[in-house]
């Protein structure tokens, strides 16, 4: 059995029949002969890759692979469609990967099946693919762009230390034991590490009091400090608004201060940071040459973390913007009308096929966690988009995970290098 890449918490096998399946899978070392009859496997992502009972089977018949050239990035990439899905098999309690993700996405060159058309509908980096008279969206790979971005810090971090011997640094600040809080900060220290920034932690119980302000006061007076997080949300004794406006605006790396989110909301006027989340999402509309000058873009949530800041940014883009939120009527005929749609509301698959455009670009902010039994934590995390009906109006979406999440803890890290030159006129 080989190895052929991961997506969406899938795992993806082919299987020689001659190759007894006890052999397990090298990730590193496939060579895919198209030509050979094998089996692929799509499997949910386990702890063990060999509990074979729990994957869905199907031919190979029903599966293509080909090579998506309109990616923006250099490096090669090949997507699998499975378009025929009469021989796969569903387990019980299992999502079928199948319908989840009619497009796998793997750093892989291939080739193309010869019964299948496959047409590229425009040469923008936003164009769905068509195959066989259906569209699927370009998915926006995040994870991917995240990447490139943290290359991109890592070499200015080491340009810094050798030109003025200084390292950025972030302070990060967690109340409570909420488990996914405490997961968010691990993966922001392990982003930091990876491109050398120093990272500085404070847990504090749950019931801690003035000890907050006490550690901001601290790290605002640390010059080795140059930016400064309070993971959110803070347990419900807390005043947040006084917390978040004890963070010096020079080092509020969150973009939360008050005073940024005016300066982000005025026009010629520039904040010194802008919120990491909705930063990462204009970011990704960037990197994949998705035009937002006249557009009318749609945020579905006001929250001031997300749904706010980003309706901010894309009017000074000089998109069109509507603002969805709870109380709106009818929103599906909002989103409808929308090119670009930014949604952030924590409703699991909210936005259907229906509500979008044909054409429009997605980006999903939603992480939302749903009960999986076959996950080895008992849940997967969705967005609040219906992937699954989205990816075939849409022009372009991101996936969730591996979509806005990334780019939120690569948009971090930029803060704090930014606010690390800044503090010391390095250009
Ligand atoms: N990918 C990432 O990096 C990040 C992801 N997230 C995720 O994004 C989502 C939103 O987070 P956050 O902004 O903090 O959440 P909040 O709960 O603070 O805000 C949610 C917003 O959605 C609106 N809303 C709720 N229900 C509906 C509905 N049925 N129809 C339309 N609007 C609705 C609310 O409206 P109203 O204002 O009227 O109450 C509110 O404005 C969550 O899933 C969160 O986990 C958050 C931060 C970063
Ligand atoms: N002061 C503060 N700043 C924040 O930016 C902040 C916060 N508090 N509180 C919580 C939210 C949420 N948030 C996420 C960051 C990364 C992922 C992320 O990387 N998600 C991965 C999945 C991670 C997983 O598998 O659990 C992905 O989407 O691919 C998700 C969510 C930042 N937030």
């Amino acid at each position: 059995m080989v190895y052929i890449g991961s997506y969406r918490r899938e795992y993806l096998f082919y299987n020689e029949p001659s190759t007894p399946p006890s052999q397990n899978p090298n990730p590193h070392s496939i060579s895919i002969n198209p030509n050979s009859n094998f089996r692929a496997i799509i499997g949910l992502r386990l702890p063990s890759v060999c509990k074979l009972h729990k994957m869905a089977l199907i031919d190979t018949a029903a599966a293509m692979i080909f090579t998506d050239r309109s990616s923006s990035s250099s490096s090669s990439t090949a997507r699998l469609l499975i378009y025929n899905s009469t021989k796969f098999q569903k387990f019980p309690n299992t999502i079928s990967p199948f319908r989840r993700s009619n497009s796998l996405r793997f750093g892989i060159s291939s080739r193309t099946s010869s019964r299948t058309i496959i047409t590229h509908c425009s040469s923008s980096s936003a164009s769905a693919i068509q195959v066989n008279n259906e569209t699927f969206a370009k998915v926006i790979d995040g994870k991917r762009v995240a990447k490139d971005i943290r290359e991109e810090i890592a070499v200015e971090i080491s340009r810094m230390k050798e030109e003025i011997g200084i390292v950025p640094g972030l302070a990060v600040i967690l109340v409570g034991d909420r488990k996914d809080s405490a997961t968010y900060v691990r993966n922001k220290k392990k982003a930091c590490d990876s491109v050398g920034i120093n990272s500085y932690e404070v847990r504090l119980a749950e019931d801690s009091t003035e000890e907050v302000l006490n550690h901001i006061s601290k790290f605002n007076d640390d010059p080795s400090v140059h930016g400064i997080l309070v993971q959110l949300p803070l347990p419900s004794h807390m005043n947040e608004q006084n917390i978040l406006n004890a963070v010096c605006i020079e080092k509020d790396v969150d973009g939360f201060h008050p005073l940024n989110i005016g300066l982000l909301a005025m026009r010629g006027r520039e904040p010194l940071f802008v919120p990491c989340t909705p930063k990462g999402c204009i970011e990704l509309l960037h990197r994949y040459d998705i035009p937002i000058k006249g557009k009318r873009a749609v945020v579905i949530g006001r929250s001031n973390i997300v749904g706010m800041p980003a309706a901010l940014l894309l009017q000074r883009e000089d998109a069109t913007v509507s603002i969805v939120h709870s109380r709106t009527k009818n929103p599906e005929e909002i989103t409808r009308q929308a090119d670009i749609i930014i949604s952030a509301v924590g409703q699991p698959d909210m936005v259907r096929g229906s509500w979008v455009k044909p054409g429009a670009v997605l980006i999903d902010v939603g992480i939302n966690p749903v009960e999986d039994p076959e996950s080895p934590r008992g849940y997967r995390l969705v967005g609040d988009i219906c992937y699954e009906e989205a990816s075939k109006v849409a022009s372009a979406i991101t996936p969730v995970p591996g979509g806005v999440g990334p780019m939120t803890i690569a948009m971090l890290l930029s803060n704090t290098l930014l606010s690390a030159k800044r503090i010391h006129n390095l250009r």
